[in-house]
């Protein structure tokens, strides 16, 4: 079952199409990874899940309703963003206390835990956080909160790579705990793979890829060897990326089984998450990348 689904949706900036025609639905109690190159459309569909702006087009149900200044779904909705707005005079302690009163569900105990987690100071106020003690207390919010549709928009912006890994695990335990959906906009994408359950990858506002991590880690791999065996086998592949040296050639491919390269003598290599990602949003040009949406869902 989906937590949040998107039907037709477009989302326009005057001439700019932020989101072109998505339709995607993001599964419950699952962690997705959104991901997508610059101005891909990212931050825009996870304000209209956070009911912060309203579609062009289409239609948008979070938890079966619409969000856009709906009450009843924001209560259920945590939204944490790079650029958290936090009132700059406030305190620490007085901002945990604004976002108790904003979500029913919100866990003193946990909060506190992780206030002393991310060593912040309580009486310390808002503007004179570092950009890393910000992040850390929107992460505090967003875990604290335990509201079952969870949105991170790049929520670690500053924060050092111990904080990061504290915040990772903080998340999967409290997702294993109890389970909630979460959305996790990122560009560290090995950094967080580990968390994903599933993938969406958006350029220029469409969805290119709609798929479980697992799913997408295999479809793309590396095959090497021989020139004339390489051509041969990725014949029929789509093909994303190619280096030639010699007599020797390395392609991306889309879709290949590895059995079959290797009885064809050639070297099969897994790539990092990342790389397949890059692979799949900058396809080669002589061999043009469709949807792999269609393909994996
Ligand atoms: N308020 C706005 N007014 C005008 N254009 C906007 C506005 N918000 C977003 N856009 C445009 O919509 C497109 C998508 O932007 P969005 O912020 O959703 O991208 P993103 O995938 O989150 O990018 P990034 O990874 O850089 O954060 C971009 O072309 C951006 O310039």
């Amino acid at each position: 079952m989906d937590a949040i689904t998107l039907a037709g949706v477009t989302k326009r900036f005057g001439d700019v199409v932020a989101l072109d025609d998505v339709s995607l639905g993001f599964g419950a109690h699952l962690i997705t990874g959104l991901v997508g190159r610059n101005g891909a459309g990212k931050s825009t569909l996870l304000d209209l899940a956070a009911g912060r702006s309203h579609v062009t087009k289409g239609t948008i149900r979070v938890l079966g309703h619409e969000p856009f200044e709906n009450r009843r779904v924001l209560a259920d909705v945590c939204a944490v963003t790079e650029s958290q707005p936090f009132p700059a005079r406030f305190s620490v302690d007085a901002v945990l206390f604004g976002a108790r009163l904003l979500q029913p569900r919100w866990d003193r105990r946990l909060a506190d835990d992780l206030v002393d987690l991310f060593a912040l100071r309580r009486r310390q106020t808002v503007g004179k956080l570092s950009r890393g003690q910000r992040s850390s207390l929107g992460v505090v919010i967003a875990l604290a909160s335990r509201a079952p549709v969870t949105i991170l928009d790049e929520p670690y912006v500053g924060l050092d790579a111990v904080a990061r890994r504290l915040f990772y695990d903080r998340l999967l335990e409290e997702v294993v705990a109890e389970p909630r959906t979460v959305i996790f906009s990122s560009h560290l994408i090995d950094e967080i793979a580990h968390l994903l359950d599933h993938l969406v990858l958006l350029d220029r506002g469409r969805v290119i890829l709609d798929a479980p991590t697992d799913e997408v880690r295999e479809s793309v791999v590396e095959v090497s060897g021989p020139r004339v065996l390489v051509d041969a086998y990725a014949a029929d592949l789509p093909i994303l990326a190619r280096a030639d040296l010699g007599g020797v050639s390395r392609v991306t491919v889309r879709g290949a089984s590895a059995h079959r390269a290797a009885a064809c003598g050639l070297t099969v290599r897994a790539l990092p998450l990342q790389d397949v990602l890059v692979a799949l949003s900058t396809p080669h040009p002589g061999a043009p990348v469709e949807p792999i949406a269609a393909v994996a869902s």
